[in-house]
C-alpha cells in the first residue's frame, strides 16, 4: 500500500496527484506490486503514529482486506512513528528515505556506488537506533518492562555500525583514489566532457543511447541509472567529446544520499557543458526544473553571483519528449527553443531535434575557446606541432628573445581543457 500524506500547512512543490504518482513510481522501482494507494489529509502530525487513530485503523483494515505486506509512507517518518505503525499494523512500514535507499541499494553496480549506498544506509539506521534507544529508555521508566532489544544490544549495534562506517569510508577513499588516477589520465586527454543531468525518468539514458549507440538501461522506471557511464562521441567540428550519463535527481532526496553521492556528482558536474534534460510532457515539468536547479546550486555548479566571469560549465537545456505533446504545445515549445541559444527541443525516442542539439553543443564547446599569446623557443617543435594540431593558430611569427635565442610567437585559440593540457606538455 502506498500512502501519500497531504499535511495541512505544508508547502509542496507538486500537487497531490503528481506526488502520489511519483510515490507509486518509486514503489514500482523496487519491484513491489501495488495493491492499494491513498492520499491522506493529515490535519496535524501525531508524534507517535504520524496519522490520526481513525486513519491508522482504516489503514489496518485495508491492509487485511488486500493482504498487504508492506506499507510505504511517502514522507519522513520519525523512528518512533515507524515503529509504532509497524506494531499496530503488524506489517513492515517504510518512509520515503527508506524507499529511496532501497532502490539505490538494488541499482548500485560499481564498487563506489555500492559503498556509497551502504554508507548512506548505515547512517540512516544509526539515527534510527539512537533515537529508538532514547524512546525505549523513556518507556522503561514508565512501565518497567521492555520488548525488543535491550540497551546493551543497541549499544553494541551502534558500535558495530560505527566500525563498519569507518571501514567503508576508508574503502571509499581507496576506490576514489584509484578513480582519481583514471580521471587525471582522462583530463590530460584533450577531450571536453558533456554530462547529462536531470530529474529521474527525464530521458537521459535514452538520449545517451541515441547519441552513443550504447545500450544503457533506459526504462520507464525511477532511478534506472545509478552509476555514471561515459562514452566518446563526435560532434560537428569537434572530433571527440566524452558524454556521461548520470543518476537522476528527485525532490526530497535523502540527505544521506546527497552526501554519499556528492563526490560522484561533483566529478560529473565538473564537465565543460552540462545538458539539463527535461521531460516537457510531464505535468510537473516546472516543479522538477526547480528541484534540479536547486541541487545544481547546492553542488556549486550554478552560481548566481556576478563575478563568475564565465567560469564553470555552460548549461544547456534539453526539452525532451516533445513527441508526446499535442501539436499546438509542441509548436510553441519548438518556437520558444529556437529563440534561445541554450535550448534544444527534442525527442530522444524519435530523434527529432537531435541534430540541432548536437550543433548547439559544439557551438558551446567552441565558444569556450580563448586566444592565448604564446612564445616558445624554436626548438620546442613538439609543443608547436601540438598547438597546430589541437588549437586554431591565428598568427605565428619568428622572433628572438632578449638573449637572441630564436623563438616562435603564436596567437592560438584553445578551449580551457586544451590550455590545461598544453601546460602539462
Ligand atoms: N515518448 C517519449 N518517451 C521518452 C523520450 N525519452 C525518454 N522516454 C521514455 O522515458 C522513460 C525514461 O527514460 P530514461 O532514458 O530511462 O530516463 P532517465 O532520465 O535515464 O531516468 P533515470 O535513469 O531513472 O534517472 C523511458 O520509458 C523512455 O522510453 C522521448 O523523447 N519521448
Ligand atoms: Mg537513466
Amino acid at each position: 500500500m502506498v500512502i501519500c500524506p497531504d499535511v495541512r500547512g505544508e508547502r509542496y512543490d507538486l500537487d497531490a496527484a503528481s506526488r502520489l504518482a511519483e510515490a507509486e513510481g518509486l514503489a514500482l522501482a523496487i519491484g513491489v506490486e501495488i495493491a492499494d494507494t491513498e492520499t491522506l489529509v493529515v490535519r496535524e502530525i501525531k508524534p507517535n503514529t504520524f496519522f490520526g487513530s481513525g486513519q491508522v485503523a482504516d489503514i489496518a483494515t485495508r491492509c487485511e482486506q488486500s493482504e498487504i505486506e508492506l506499507v510505504i509512507v511517502d514522507s519522513a517518518l520519525s523512528p518512533i512513528q515507524q515503529r509504532n505503525l509497524e506494531e499496530t499494523l503488524k506489517r513492515k512500514v517504510i518512509d520515503r528515505t527508506g524507499l529511496i535507499l532501497e532502490i539505490f541499494g538494488e541499482r548500485a553496480q560499481t564498487a563506489e556506488g555500492r559503498l556509497q549506498v551502504e554508507l548512506a544506509h548505515l547512517d540512516y539506521q544509526q539515527s534510527r537506533l539512537v533515537r529508538s534507544w532514547t524512546h525505549l529508555e523513556r518507556q522503561r521508566g514508565g512501565y518497567g518492562f521492555l520488548g525488543g532489544p535491550g540497551e546493551t544490544q543497541i549499544e553494541a549495534d551502534r558500535r558495530l555500525i560505527r566500525t563498519r562506517m569507518a571501514r567503508l569510508r576508508k574503502e571509499l577513499e581507496q576506490v576514489r583514489k584509484t578513480r582519481g588516477l583514471h580521471r587525471e589520465r582522462r583530463e590530460r586527454a584533450p577531450w571536453p566532457v558533456v554530462s547529462l543531468v536531470g530529474y529521474t525518468n527525464a530521458g537521459k539514458s535514452t538520449l545517451f543511447n541515441r547519441l552513443t549507440g550504447a545500450e544503457v538501461m533506459a526504462e520507464d522506471l525511477l532511478f534506472a541509472t545509478l552509476d555514471p557511464t561515459m562514452r566518446a562521441i563526435s560532434l560537428p567540428g569537434v572530433e571527440k567529446v566524452i558524454l556521461s550519463d548520470t543518476v537522476g535527481f528527485i525532490s526530497d532526496l535523502p540527505t544521506q544520499l546527497v552526501a554519499a553521492f556528492r563526490a560522484t556528482l561533483e566529478e560529473v558536474l565538473s564537465a565543460d557543458v552540462i545538458c539539463h534534460v527535461r521531460d516537457m510532457a510531464n505535468p510537473s515539468a516546472d516543479a522538477q526544473n526547480t528541484q534540479v536547479l536547486s541541487v545544481l546550486r547546492d553542488l556549486g555548479v550554478i552560481d548566481d553571483s556576478e563575478d563568475r566571469d564565465g567560469e564553470g560549465p555552460a548549461i544547456v537545456e534539453v526539452w525532451n519528449k516533445i513527441d508526446q505533446l499535442p501539436p499546438d504545445e509542441r509548436g510553441e515549445l519548438t518556437d520558444a527553443a529556437s529563440e534561445r541559444d541554450d535550448v534544444a527541443a527534442i525527442s530522444a525516442v524519435t530523434g527529432e531535434g537531435v541534430d540541432s542539439l548536437l550543433d548547439l553543443l559544439s557551438a558551446k564547446l567552441t565558444a569556450q575557446a580563448k586566444s592565448y599569446d604564446i612564445e616558445l623557443p624554436a626548438t620546442a617543435g613538439r609543443r608547436i606541432a601540438w598547438l597546430h594540431a589541437h588549437g586554431e593558430v591565428l598568427s605565428e611569427e619568428n622572433v628572438s628573445d632578449g638573449e637572441g635565442t630564436p623563438c616562435v610567437k603564436m596567437t592560438v585559440r584553445l578551449n580551457p581543457k586544451e590550455w590545461g593540457q598544453f601546460e602539462t606538455l
